[in-house]
């Protein structure tokens, strides 16, 4: 498991022993020992409380997808609500590039939600009366930008998100798709520095599902904007996530990459989470490897260390030879038969050398 709050890239959000407790005189759970060790039902059955957000740290880093996945009421919404503090948390510390969100005033925290850390929602309260082009706008509106300015800017973004020539319609002679869409151009033309996704397409068929899916992996790859992306749809969070902390009763029971989570579960529970995962698709050859002999390191296809598992089977399947994992022209090892089959089988190689 990642150390939590180990990493490369610097922090946007830092999250430190984060509680949050609905319920009478909430702040007692987290402040006695006792309390904090309760499961929920005792816990309820106690004090009437429920910790919907639990101990949790961790840190969003910067230019990261970084996806909150978990069960329905695992406690998801409310911890991304803390963040900026639509929902007050019952203590810890959270903090945007070293600032300290607990302390900012009404002005402060305004900022933060219009400027800073912008919220994408499933249900995306669009304006009814207003046709796209002004949808789009209204964010920069309430930014006091002037209405010349503010209309060119808002098309560019309609034009990114593929909806040229709708500028005119009105959200109800849009589809559901569509209107997702005018959302996130809402949200991307006050240029947040954090985008915060609440289960945003779950409300879409599996098909435009899918596009818009595509559509945010695309926004991210051109824009590198910092991403924090809810859902309870483990492919989709497999398909989005740098990493994805995983949520049961209000913790965090593992944060990792999706190689991590699905090759490395923490526990039983991530490890039955996952267990219908195509192990092929998310693992890398990496975790197929062995080291080469040394007339391997010439002959064979060779696949970057990133290429999946299912990449590899198809190279190895198409060439009917051994392929080699290559990075900057160094041959780091070579993935056989017996490896790609013991990570789709999810057991080690009978070579035993795929599996060190
Ligand atoms: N205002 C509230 N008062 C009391 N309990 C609440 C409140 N809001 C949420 N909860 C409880 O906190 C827990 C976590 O809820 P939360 O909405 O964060 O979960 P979630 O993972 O986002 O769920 P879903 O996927 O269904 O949206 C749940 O047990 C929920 O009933």
């Amino acid at each position: 498991m990642n150390d939590l709050t180990q990493g490369t890239a610097e922090p946007v959000f830092s999250v430190r022993d984060l509680w949050k407790v609905f319920g009478p005189k909430a702040d007692r759970v987290p402040a006695e020992k006792e309390l904090a060790s309760l499961d929920a039902a005792e816990l309820r059955e106690r004090t009437g409380c429920t910790a919907a957000v639990r101990d949790v740290s961790f840190d969003v880093r910067k230019g990261e997808v970084f996806v909150v996945m978990g069960l329905s009421g695992s406690g998801k919404s409310t911890l991304v609500r803390c963040l900026t503090r639509l929902i007050e948390p019952t203590s810890g510390t959270i903090s945007i590039d070293g600032e300290d969100v607990l302390s900012m005033d009404t002005g402060r925290l305004r900022e933060l939600r219009r400027h800073r850390a912008a919220m994408v929602f499933q249900h995306f309260g669009l304006l009814p009366h207003r046709t796209v082009l002004d949808n789009v706008a209204y964010g920069l509106e309430i930014q006091g930008v002037g209405r010349g300015e503010r209309r060119q800017r808002a098309a560019g973004f309609v034009t990114k998100v593929g909806l040229d020539g709708m500028e005119h319609r009105r959200p109800s002679q849009l589809s559901g798709g569509q209107q997702q869409r005018v959302g996130l151009a809402r949200a991307l033309a006050v240029d947040p520095e954090v985008l915060l996704f609440d289960e945003p397409f779950s409300a879409l068929d599996p098909l435009i599902r899918r596009d818009m899916q595509e559509e945010v992996v695309r926004l991210h790859r051109e824009e590198g904007r910092t991403m924090v992306f809810i859902t309870h749809d483990l492919s989709e969070a497999l398909k989005l996530g740098d990493r994805i902390a995983l949520m049961r009763d209000g913790r965090i029971v593992q944060l990792g990459t999706p190689e991590e989570i699905v090759g490395a579960p923490a526990d039983d529970y991530v490890r039955d989470f996952v267990r219908d995962v195509p192990r092929e698709q998310v693992l890398t050859v990496r975790s197929a490897m062995r080291p080469a002999l040394a007339d391997e390191h010439e002959a064979g296809p060779a696949l970057a260390p990133s290429a999946t598992v299912h990449e590899a089977i198809e190279a190895v399947a198409r060439t009917g030879v051994n392929a080699r994992v290559v990075e900057n022209g160094r041959c780091l090892g070579v993935v056989d038969h017996a490896g790609l089959l013991g990570v789709v089988a999810g057991v080690p190689a009978a070579t035993g050398k795929a599996a060190a």
